[in-house]
């Protein structure tokens, strides 16, 4: 059992799986591939990452992977919070370079569902977060893409003050939205 809230990008999504507590602590099926697939999502997910930030302020993104290994995310936080962005880089979508941004959290125990064609981002609120989600496809370096993530034109509050985050080398380096070539198309449609 789950709920599933749409943001204001629809096709990104808010998954809450149920918790069952008793006096031991909780059981959760954190994934379930028939729940998700009557609320009408399909998604072959075939890897499992997990990142630790020791430190609060700690951005990594914005990524994403261009096809043939483009990837879906389902993304969650057994310890601490994030605040998790996606960005439109569909080309041709109406919200194309618009995103969405949401706090996952271990205590909310919400996820956030990221479809191909979005980057993904996210801040650390918390020291020692762990977060971990699910790729629709493997890592491939060479396909491993990003975009930078204070790109003024992308508008991001990322609610820190830019000198003070923890930023890989990586991701310092990434082009901005407007050098980037167009790899994903807006199938006209809002699903994942
Ligand atoms: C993403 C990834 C990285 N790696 C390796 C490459 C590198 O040596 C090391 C760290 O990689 P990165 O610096 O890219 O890790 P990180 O900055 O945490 O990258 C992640 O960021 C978030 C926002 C995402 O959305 C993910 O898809 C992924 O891109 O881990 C893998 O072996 N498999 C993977 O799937």
């Amino acid at each position: 059992m789950l709920d599933l809230l749409s943001l204001e990008i629809p096709s990104v999504k808010i998954v809450r799986p149920a918790r069952h507590g008793d006096d031991r602590g909780f059981f959760s099926e954190t994934y379930n591939k028939r729940a998700l697939h009557d609320c009408g999502i399909d998604i072959d997910f075939v890897q499992d990452n997990h990142a630790f930030s020791s430190e609060k302020g700690t951005i990594r993104g914005l990524h994403f992977q261009i096809p043939p290994f483009s990837q879906a995310k389902l993304v969650r936080v057994v310890r601490g919070s994030i605040l998790d962005v996606a960005v439109d880089l569909r080309v041709g979508s109406p919200t194309f370079g618009r995103h969405v941004s949401a706090v996952i959290s271990a205590k909310d125990w919400n996820q956030i569902l990221v479809p191909i064609g979005f980057a993904h981002g996210l801040l650390t609120l918390e020291p020692d977060t762990e977060v971990l989600y699910k790729v629709s496809d493997y890592f491939s370096p060479e396909h491993d893409k990003g975009v930078l993530w204070n790109d003024p034109d992308l508008g991001i509050d990322w609610r820190i003050d830019e000198h003070t985050a923890m930023v890989s080398e990586k991701d310092r380096r990434q082009p901005r939205l407007k050098d980037l070539p167009g790899v994903f198309r807006y199938e006209g449609a809002e699903a994942p």
